[in-house]
């Protein structure tokens, strides 16, 4: 039995991300959370004929618990795309003051409910709000961090796509798969279009459409926060990217022999694989998005190597970023400290 919870189910990237996961053979149990809507996404879901039941859990008030707390009893997997998106003009880390709360919020629920659960983050700002999870789940004792995940997966959607645009005669985005590393915000996003099948592609851009095309990856989501035009940010592209990272992990926990690696924002612990390794090439930063393996217990190892492996120009992108990432970090940490 896989039972999956959504958290923030009934919005804009909560629907789509639903119906994906909806469509998932693995998934026995689909559990939707919100605070507004939710019965009518579920019902609409529930008519679909997949393999899994659809729930859905709305609070009677602000002070009723009990719904989350149904909602994330027994689950396998639980996705959270819970809080305010961007508006022009809006960085990420200005969503901070709202969605903070609204992660350390859910969870509280989740170290109550659904302890042993692989928690994957998508709220911004991303940066921080996946160490305010870490904080709450270690406050209750039950932090594992080979299971928290902090959604950057639509950074390497990007990427994959517009590299393609830029060789649209010879290349599809299904045939890159580029890591990106860093972080989930403007210049912490560094990816590295040198290492891999990318490499002969990104070489024989001049330097003035190499940086264009970093700066398009970092700033993706201005772009569509700007189309949009205060009507919210990605919602359908984030729908297929932490559909994408939630089918890994489910695969990876019955996979046999075969390699599954994603990128995610993750906390460089001791316990895990390499990531202590990762850590003193990061300049000891307690977070970091780089590629993990992944397996029955989560993040299985740290692939560290590959920030040996950058260039010249991709390790004054990493500097940058090291610098940035350290601020969002310590204001995750320290709003659930205080
Ligand atoms: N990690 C990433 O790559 C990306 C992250 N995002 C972020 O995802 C978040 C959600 O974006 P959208 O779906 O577009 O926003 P939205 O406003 O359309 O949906 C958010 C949903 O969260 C619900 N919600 C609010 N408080 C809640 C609570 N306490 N418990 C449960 N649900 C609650 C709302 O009722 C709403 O249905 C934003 O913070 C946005 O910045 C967006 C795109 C990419
Ligand atoms: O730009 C935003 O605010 C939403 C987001 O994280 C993205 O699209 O990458």
């Amino acid at each position: 039995m896989v039972k999956v919870t959504v958290c923030g189910a009934a919005g804009g990237i909560g629907q789509p991300l639903s119906l994906l996961l909806k469509l998932n053979p693995k998934i026995d149990e689909l559990s939707l959370f919100d605070v507004v809507n939710v019965p009518g996404v579920g019902a609409d879901l529930s008519h679909i004929c997949s393999n899994s039941s659809t729930s859905s859990h709305l609070p009677s008030s602000r002070e009723d618990k009990s719904a989350l707390a149904e909602s994330l009893k027994g689950s396998d997997l639980v996705i959270i795309p819970a809080g305010v998106p961007r508006k022009p003009g809006m960085t990420r880390d200005d969503l901070f003051n709202i969605n903070a709360s609204i992660v350390r919020d859910l969870a509280q629920g989740i170290a109550e409910n659904a302890p042993k659960a692989f928690v994957l983050i998508i709220s911004n700002p991303v940066n921080s709000t996946v160490p305010i999870v870490a904080e709450t789940l270690k406050k209750n004792g039950v932090y594992n961090p080979q299971r928290l995940f902090g959604v950057t997966t639509l950074d390497i959607v990007r990427a994959n796509t517009f590299i393609s645009q830029k060789y649209a005669k010879e290349t599809k985005a299904t045939d890159f798969n580029i890591n990106v590393i860093g972080g989930h915000s403007g210049e912490t996003i560094v990816p590295l279009y040198s290492i891999g099948n990318s490499k002969s592609y990104y070489d024989k851009l001049s330097e003035e459409d190499k940086k264009a095309l970093i700066n398009r990856v970092q700033f993706g989501g201005d772009e569509v926060v700007k189309a949009k035009d205060g009507a919210g940010s990605a919602t359908l592209s984030m729908a297929y990217a932490g559909y994408k990272l939630a089918e890994s992990i489910l695969k990876a926990l019955t996979s046999k022999g075969e390699e599954v690696v994603e990128c995610t924002f993750l906390n460089l612990d001791d316990s895990i694989k390499g990531a202590a390794e990762a850590k003193k090439l990061v300049k000891n930063l307690d977070f970091f998005s780089l590629p993990v393996r992944l397996g029955a217990n989560g993040i299985e190892e740290v692939k560290y190597d590959i920030l040996n492996n950058i260039s010249a120009d991709e390790k004054k992108l990493l500097e940058v970023a090291i610098e940035q990432l350290s601020g969002n970090i310590d204001k995750g940490v320290a709003f659930i400290k205080k």
